[in-house]
């Protein structure tokens, strides 16, 4: 996106950040929906006058951008994904003005989920759940896409050891199931959960080895569809909201394993890599995940004073950190993706 000016390389985008919009939609019955979404917007676009000679005519004004959001929204008569608004929204620049050449939207939605009232789904009361889902749109003027969905704030801790599960099948020494032992009725077994052993020990190196400990982290995951133009975007209406929806359970099952078993996690590295895989293998119209899990420490309680142990830790007291955390990332991508 470099050119040429002055004898220098120059690059350029506007936008407008942190737009807030709010639409709300009513069926026949009285149900109501509503959505809450964060908008960003970027574009790229043939203004440079405006930087080296002060000739704005080429500018698309950013209050104008922002203007656009509330309009877009006014016309989206039918509740669509945040995935779908960012296409339109992205469309609408590339298309209605000649200098843009591409347009980023960038929009986080906030979590607000319908109320159960005695059980019941309410039809206008909700209340602000935890993670958010994410969404990035490029689009060019060839009509060109690159969309990338996410989900941020998802946290999630799992305890230490299960003691003395009835399970049906055979576990190896690890807690992972043994795919290739035979079956038997049942067995009582001890599943660990989460551990870290056998990393690099040096003069630097306090940490102990262990087999059991606290997992937890706050995952911020991104995950790139493999549509790349515009025309090949699913039609079904709420298709992507679907797909988070699919993506997230994907991720959270692979984290916690089974529920009377739980899955064993020698790192969250480990961890990371089954979420990434096994979100890439389950949708075939993903081709890349990035995953941010920090390693959110709880750390074992032990207090002593001169009269002796006040707390011995015993897998039970813990004190709950936010920092310092472990910082682990990592991308995984289908060989063919262009992420
Ligand atoms: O799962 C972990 N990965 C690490 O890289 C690490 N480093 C550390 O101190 N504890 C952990 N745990």
């Amino acid at each position: 996106m470099a050119e040429r000016v002055e004898g220098f390389n120059f690059e350029q985008r506007h936008g407008k950040e942190r737009v807030r919009v709010a639409r709300l939609w009513k069926t026949k019955e009285g149900k109501h929906y509503v959505v809450e979404w964060r908008v960003g917007i970027s574009l790229f676009s043939d203004c440079v006058n405006s930087y080296l000679r002060d000739d704005n005519s080429d500018i698309v004004a950013t209050d104008t951008m922002k203007n656009t959001v509330y309009a877009k929204a006014k016309e989206c008569s039918e509740i669509l994904s945040v995935e779908n608004f960012a296409i339109e929204l992205a469309k609408h620049f590339i298309s209605f003005y000649r200098q843009v050449t591409t347009a980023i939207v960038n929009i986080v939605e906030k979590p607000w989920e319908r109320i159960i009232v005695d059980g019941q789904p309410h039809m206008h009361g909700f209340k602000l759940g935890s993670e958010r889902h994410t969404v990035e749109a490029i689009v060019k003027k060839s009509g060109a896409l690159q969309l990338t969905s996410g989900v941020e704030g998802l946290s999630v801790l799992k305890t230490t050891k299960l003691k003395f599960i009835k399970c049906p099948i055979m576990f190896r020494g690890k807690g992972q199931p043994d795919a290739q032992a035979s079956c038997i009725n049942a067995v009582w077994i001890c599943c660990e959960q989460s551990g870290f052993e056998g990393f690099i020990r040096d003069k630097y190196t306090a940490l102990p080895e262990t087999r059991e400990r606290m997992l937890a982290t706050e995952v911020t995951g991104l995950w790139r569809y493999s549509y790349e133009s515009l025309s090949s975007v699913p039609q079904k209406p709420l298709y992507f909201m679907e797909r988070y929806g699919d993506v997230k359970r994907v991720l959270l099952e692979t984290f916690f394993g089974p529920p009377n078993v739980g899955v064993y996690s020698p790192s969250v590295q480990s961890t990371l890599y089954q979420m990434a895989r096994a979100t890439l293998n389950r949708f075939p119209d993903i081709d890349s995940v990035q995953l941010k899990m920090p390693n959110i420490h709880f750390l074992p309680v032990n207090i002593s004073n001169t009269g002796g142990q006040i707390v011995k830790f015993n897998d039970d007291v813990y004190l709950p950190t936010d920092e310092p955390h472990g910082s682990i990332q990592a991308t995984l991508s289908c060989f063919w993706s262009k992420m």
